[in-house]
């Protein structure tokens, strides 16, 4: 449940709708190696060069697996206030309401987990607060009780991590960098720091058909973000002349993000797409997003191969340490690379 003042109410109201994005561009990383592929590569970098942004088909990600964790993070989300409150931690775990810790408020409640590479959600994530499952006397007298969302978010988050790995590959070929693996290492890397979020938009209250903020406009800071929604609208993205586009909904599909540090990776050639999520619909919106980020001290600098001529980076030197803690401390909308700039 998401309980909202009036005043704060007024805060998040919208007045439009937007028009549907004209063209999402997509891709298909099932083509097989050679000419198909080729195209598939040249289409994703196309896509994030002109949008950030892009739909993938043909991920491998199993149906029922998305089926099943969609199913079971609904079940989280109908559970009784004082339940979900019980898991909830900051930045992990439960919340509802405020995004981030600097006033950013939505129609929104979530579920925040660190992930790692192995498909194991680490200690900091579980140790500190305990995902209530549906309620089970016997589970309960257990020190571990068996939790059906725990284990499917970890089997989710390993599916969408080897996509995302898959989409970092497709992307060096498009960009003709070596190795191939240049990219999607940060992401594989024992130690990189991902993140998986699950949202739940409530359908819109009655506000004399006004649209509500779900979640304000902003860049995603990591490298790539995979993003699957059921089939309730919502997302929208902001293209480079500033206007806004309502991306389609597609529950079959992954859509992509380029985040700050893929931007900042590949020297400003891709660009991070700026997204929001509107509540204008009576149903209600679940998204799931795996946020790919790098080890902790991993310096952020753009691939030789891309730095031109003139050999010059765009950006000072800096690690995803320093750049994440600098997104913690600013709003939401805040444009956060500027200050990493050359
Ligand atoms: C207001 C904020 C929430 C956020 C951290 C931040 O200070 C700025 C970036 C926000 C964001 C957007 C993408 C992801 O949803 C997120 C988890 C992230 O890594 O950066 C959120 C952060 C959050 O909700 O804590
Ligand atoms: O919920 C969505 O569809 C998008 C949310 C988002 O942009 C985020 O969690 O960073
Ligand atoms: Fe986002």
């Amino acid at each position: 449940m998401v309980v909202l003042a009036k005043g704060e109410l007024e805060q998040i109201a919208l007045p439009a709708a937007q028009p549907p994005l004209a063209h999402v561009r997509a891709v298909d990383l099932s083509a097989a190696p050679g000419p198909g592929r080729a195209a598939a590569a040249r289409a994703l970098v196309t896509a994030c060069e002109e949008q950030g942004f892009c739909k993938v088909t043909g991920h491998g990600v199993p149906p029922e697996l998305v089926r099943a964790v969609e199913a079971a993070a609904a079940e989280f989300f109908a559970l009784p206030q004082a339940d979900k409150e019980a898991a909830a931690g900051r930045p992990l775990g439960y919340g509802s309401k405020r995004i981030g810790v600097s006033g950013d408020l939505g129609w929104i409640e979530y579920l925040m987990l660190g992930v790692t590479p192995a498909g194991a959600l680490p200690a900091a994530s579980f140790a500190s607060w305990t995902l209530p499952c549906a309620a089970d006397a016997v589970a309960a007298s257990l020190s571990e009780p068996p939790c059906p969302l725990r284990d499917l978010l970890e089997e989710y988050a390993a599916a969408v991590r080897r996509m995302a790995c898959g989409v970092l590959e497709l992307m060096a070929e498009g960009l003709g960098v070596a190795p191939a693996d240049a990219l999607s290492r940060l992401v594989s890397d024992a130690e990189s720091d991902s993140m998986l979020r699950v949202n739940h938009y409530p359908p819109r209250p009655e506000l004399q058909g006004r649209l509500l903020t779900g979640f304000g406009e902003h860049t995603d800071p990591q490298i790539i973000s995979l993003l699957r929604s059921n089939g309730t609208s919502g997302l929208e993205i902001c293209a480079r002349d500033g206007s806004w586009a309502a991306v389609p909904p597609d529950p079959d599909a992954f859509f992509v993000n380029v985040a700050d540090a893929l931007q900042v990776l590949t020297n400003g050639r891709f660009r991070s797409v700026r997204h929001r999520v509107v509540v204008s619909s009576e149903r209600p919106r679940v998204s799931m997003i795996f946020f790919g980020g790098p080890p902790m001290g991993e310096r952020l600098a753009p691939l030789r191969q891309l730095l031109g001529d003139g050999g010059r980076s765009r950006y000072r030197d800096f690690t995803w340490k320093e750049y994440k803690s600098s997104t913690h401390k600013g709003r939401l909308a805040a444009d956060r690379l500027c200050s990493f700039e050359n």
